[in-house]
């Protein structure tokens, strides 16, 4: 069986993460709270194993470990399910302050060894490992620098496996922290150099989804980590069920990624609706088909037209024809030609499972790998720059023993990542 081991980190980390093995304990007949498997078909046991261990007392638990620089997300989590192996709860003794300095060189160094220890007595424990996933933010210290330590110590550790980051993205409109644009920029180098697939959540399109699509007057993170979570069900739906494709990280990552530093993908989720509006859709697969195209599915706040898709991927749950799915992805390359490269020729491509998710007859995910993503890393640049130049709270990084050149060599990392995507859409565009 193909493993994955799953690290999440820090406050958002943990909250994505929990949101997901609620929504894939659902699917695969486990109960949440016990770990008991009650589902009622082995088609939810043959994959299980992918991101679950089964315990000798037939329960499961999630191949998760849980970490955070201050211990309170911990005990919240430890208190609600025995999805989570207590071993596997990894927790300092002091917040990293929403620094990325902090996460990186004091406070999260210091868990550094524990959280690896704990990775590597799960990695001994699986038949055949395909790889990590990190869920994490960028936005706050843990997320940031902790993560990115992290990275560095998988990759030299494990050097033939997969690093996949689910990572949200602060958003300018929705700050937690003044400092979000500096633990986003410092988090770029590990991200471009250490992540091999970058799944790109970013803030401001989930609350404008919760405003715009969903009608959410006051929404949270409880929503948009629901949104996130069902959105990770959907990439992952042909790792966890049997199906046309012998699915593994490594066959996503080979397919959609052309060039290695080009590999931050765009999701997107339909539908996305309200319950009314769910009333009265036709629920067909070409309203699904025309809703993952449409930037306001996506979960992030860019355009597709201002770019050109290098590649991308629709994963369609429920019963519907193939043929139908087919024809209709097939259909909206060709009317849309100049927003796909013309030099990858077959790059789009379509699954189907034909298990929906909860509370849905059906369901589509896109990932995208998109030109248009350069909007998204300016905004970090920006957003970095305005206080960069006056050197604004870059004092609270140099006292943990940072450099202001790191700052620097950060962006200049970013501003080479949205270089070579701009590259990419005019290649063999004569
Ligand atoms: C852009 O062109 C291509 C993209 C992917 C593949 C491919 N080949 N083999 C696989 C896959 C693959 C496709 C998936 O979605 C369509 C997929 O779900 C995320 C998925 O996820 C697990 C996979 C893994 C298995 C082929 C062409």
């Amino acid at each position: 069986m193909r493993e994955i081991v799953t690290l999440q980190i820090g406050g958002a980390g943990n909250a994505i993460g929990d949101a997901f093995w609620h929504v894939i304990s659902h699917e695969h007949g486990v109960d949440y709270a016990s770990g008991h498997f009650g589902g009622n078909s082995p088609l939810q046991l043959e994959r299980i194993n992918v991101f679950f261990n089964a315990t000798a007392s037939k329960r499961f638990y999630a191949r998760t470990i849980i970490i955070d620089t201050e211990a309170s997300t911990i005990q919240r989590l430890n208190a609600s399910s025995q999805l989570y192996r207590p071993e596997n709860f990894v927790a300092g003794s002091e917040s990293a302050g929403n620094n990325f300095a902090r996460g990186y060189h004091t406070d999260g160094a210091e868990i550094l060894d524990q959280v690896l220890d704990n990775t590597r007595r799960e990695v001994e424990s699986v038949d055949s490992l395909q790889g990590f996933q990190l869920l994490h933010s960028i936005g706050g210290g843990t997320g940031s620098g902790l993560t990115s330590l992290i990275m560095e110590a998988l990759v030299e550790q494990y050097p033939d496996n997969l690093l996949c980051n689910y990572v949200t993205i602060p958003s300018p409109n929705m700050s937690q922290v003044v400092v979000e644009p500096y633990n986003a920029l410092l988090s770029i180098p590990a991200l471009v150099n250490n992540s091999h697939l970058t799944f790109c959540l970013d803030n401001e399109a989930l609350f404008q989804i919760c405003n715009r699509n969903l009608k959410i007057k006051m929404s949270g993170y409880e929503h948009i980590n629901h949104i996130v979570a069902l959105t990770m069900s959907g990439i992952t739906t042909c790792l966890r069920f049997p199906g046309q494709l012998n699915a593994g990280l490594r066959k996503i990552y080979v397919n959609m990624v052309p060039f290695p530093r080009l590999h931050f993908l765009i999701p997107g989720f339909a539908p996305l609706v309200t319950c009314k509006q769910q009333q009265f859709s036709k629920g067909t697969v070409s309203e699904l088909v025309q809703q993952i195209f449409s930037s306001n599915n996506l979960l992030c706040a860019i355009d597709l037209r201002k770019g050109k898709l290098l590649t991308a991927a629709g994963i369609f749950r429920g019963r519907m024809s193939p043929r139908e799915v087919d024809q209709l992805m097939t259909g909206v390359r060709n009317k849309n030609i100049n927003n796909f490269v013309d030099w990858i020729p077959n790059n789009i491509k379509t699954a189907i499972c034909d298990i929906p998710p909860r509370g849905l007859k059906m369901s589509a995910t896109f990932i995208g790998n998109t030109t248009a993503i350069q909007s998204l890393f300016q905004r970090l640049l920006d957003g970095s720059t305005i206080m960069l130049r006056r050197k604004a709270h870059l004092h609270w990084y140099t006292g943990e023993g940072m450099e202001e050149q790191e700052f620097i060599d950060a962006q200049q990392e970013l501003q080479a990542i949205i270089d070579d995507y701009r590259g990419s859409g005019d290649v063999g565009d004569d």
